[in-house]
């Protein structure tokens, strides 16, 4: 297990070894192990984790089908440089019926391409062709506002901004110092997809701005020491991304429960400042692109040592960083988010890549209900490994 020097950024590395591997089978054939899954991994120091600071991860299965030792880490598909795809699940940052495991379907699909590519080459749209781009799956949890339908004392339900995105920076930091260790063949520097359903989406988007947004101490307790120039891509689902603009929606065209019900989680999540709402919210939040197109500033939350240095020292990054990828996908049939959630954020993002960023910006297709997208899992794993073949 890698460690970091100062003891106080250790992370809890006994409980990762403690975890065993489980297989995932193929849905369609049960005899085929397609991946290995370790699930509820705590991503804070020894014994300070709360039930929802966790983690699970999944790697793909290589030849052999006896089950990897625990304490081995995540290695790259054929000892290539795999990208790493990391899933944020929705819930309004409160319902506790939502957690890590709602990627589970995506995840064992994304497993099957991987299994299905590493034998048979898949063209990418640009023509290159890939065998096996994926050299892990993440999918986090994080502590939630109370639920005023599910009144409960965990302490890890009590949450309010900015702790759902501190225990997201906290979780990818893990990710990061302990899984990606440069020893262990995987130290390219732009080797994350982002993923986020609902608020999720929201999380991811605010992932890659600046900690100091949210008034995050520094050097922050617990650590965080997450490089953000290496989120390569952020693929939103069904994202809330205007939270006033969903709070003031048109009563002729948003029934009252719904607009009573974007109030109360959104009051439950940020408190009752409007303006607060505008500066979380990656559509209304000002000029946040370029923290994530620039990366880490020296000395910022942590990051003196931006692993690799390819933009921690803010000089000159754009020369040498790859391009930067947002793909947007909603439902049209999606009862609860409007599409002109995805609208905003695609004119607000549009707007920041005219000012010289380097930042592609897609619209997929997707149906069906909010929570079909992950339920299902099929539609969503085929946009994510079209991201990452596409990379
Ligand atoms: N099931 C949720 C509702 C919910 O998830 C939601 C409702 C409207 C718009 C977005 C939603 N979720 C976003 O993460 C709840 O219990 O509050």
């Amino acid at each position: 297990m890698a460690s970091v020097s100062g003891t106080e950024l250790e992370a809890d590395t006994g409980a990762w070894a403690s975890v065993p591997w489980t297989p995932v089978t193929d849905r369609d054939d049960c005899n085929t192990i397609i991946g290995w899954r370790k699930a509820n991994i705590p991503y804070l120091p020894a014994g300070t984790a709360l039930s929802l600071q966790t983690l699970d991860v999944w790697i793909p299965a290589s030849t052999t089908v006896a089950a990897p030792d625990a304490s081995i880490l995540p290695c790259p598909p054929n000892g290539s440089a795999g990208k790493w795809i990391i899933y944020i699940h929705g819930g309004a940052w409160r319902d506790p019926a939502i957690d890590a495991s709602s990627f589970s379907a995506a995840a064992t699909k994304l497993l099957h391409f991987q299994h299905t590519s590493t034998n048979t080459p898949i063209t990418t749209n640009n023509n290159r062709k890939s065998t096996g781009c994926i050299a892990g799956l993440a999918s986090l949890n994080y502590r939630l506002s109370p639920h005023p339908s599910h009144p409960s004392d965990d302490p890890s339900r009590q949450a309010t901004h900015p702790e759902h995105i501190s225990d997201v920076l906290s979780a990818l930091s893990f990710l990061q110092q302990h899984l990606f260790h440069p020893n262990n063949n995987n130290n390219n520097m732009d080797d994350m997809i982002l993923a986020g359903h609902s608020c999720g989406a929201t999380l991811a988007f605010q992932a890659v701005m600046a900690p100091s947004r949210w008034g995050l101490p520094s050097p922050p307790s617990p650590p965080r020491l997450f490089t953000r120039s290496r989120v390569r891509a952020i693929v939103g689902l069904n994202g809330l991304y205007d939270l006033a603009g969903v709070v003031h929606s048109d009563s002729t065209s948003t029934p009252a429960w719904l607009r009573e019900a974007y109030a109360e989680f959104t009051r439950g999540a940020f408190g009752d400042d409007e303006d607060v709402w505008r500066a979380v919210c990656p559509a209304t939040a000002q000029g946040w692109v370029p923290e994530w197109l620039r990366g880490n500033q020296e000395g910022e939350d942590g990051a003196a040592g931006d692993a690799g240095g390819d933009d921690g020292d803010g000089q000159q990054p754009e020369a040498k960083a790859a391009e930067k990828v947002v793909v947007l996908v909603q439902s049209r049939q999606d009862s609860l988010v409007p599409y002109d959630q995805l609208e905003k954020l695609r004119g607000y993002l549009l707007a920041a890549a005219g000012q010289g960023g380097r930042l592609r910006v897609e619209e997929l297709h997707a149906g069906g209900e909010h929570d079909d997208i992950w339920r299902e899992g099929g539609r969503m794993a085929e946009i994510l490994w079209q991201v990452v073949a596409g990379l």
